[in-house]
């Protein structure tokens, strides 16, 4: 089962020891242990810690890289939330 996240609960995973969360699309990702194998190094990931990098994601990857790590990365999506 996936569990379901609010954006304020993504906001406040940003570092290695609570988890380094981002949204990508409707998922949310730990990257905290991918920072070290991140070709495009662990800087650029921590700079979106806690944030929607959906286009920084798009930007530089295809669906490829989506389709081979987002299953190991991957910790649940985005719960939909009534816009005021
Ligand atoms: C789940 C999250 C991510 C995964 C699994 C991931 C994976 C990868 C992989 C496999 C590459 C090597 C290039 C390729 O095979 O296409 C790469 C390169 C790169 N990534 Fe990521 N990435 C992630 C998130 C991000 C984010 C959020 C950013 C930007 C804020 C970013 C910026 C880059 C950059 C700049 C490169 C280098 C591109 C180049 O040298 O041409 N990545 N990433």
């Amino acid at each position: 089962m996936s569990q379901q996240f609010t954006k304020a609960q993504v906001a406040e995973h940003k570092d290695e020891k609570s988890g380094m969360y981002i949204i990508i699309d409707t998922g949310v990702y730990d990257v905290a242990k991918f920072l070290d194998d991140h070709p495009g190094g662990s800087k650029i990931l921590k700079r979106v810690a806690g944030k929607d990098a959906t286009k920084q994601f798009w930007k530089y990857h295809s669906k490829q890289v989506l389709e081979k790590y987002g299953p190991k990365l991957q910790i649940g999506t985005v719960k939909e939330e009534a816009k005021l």
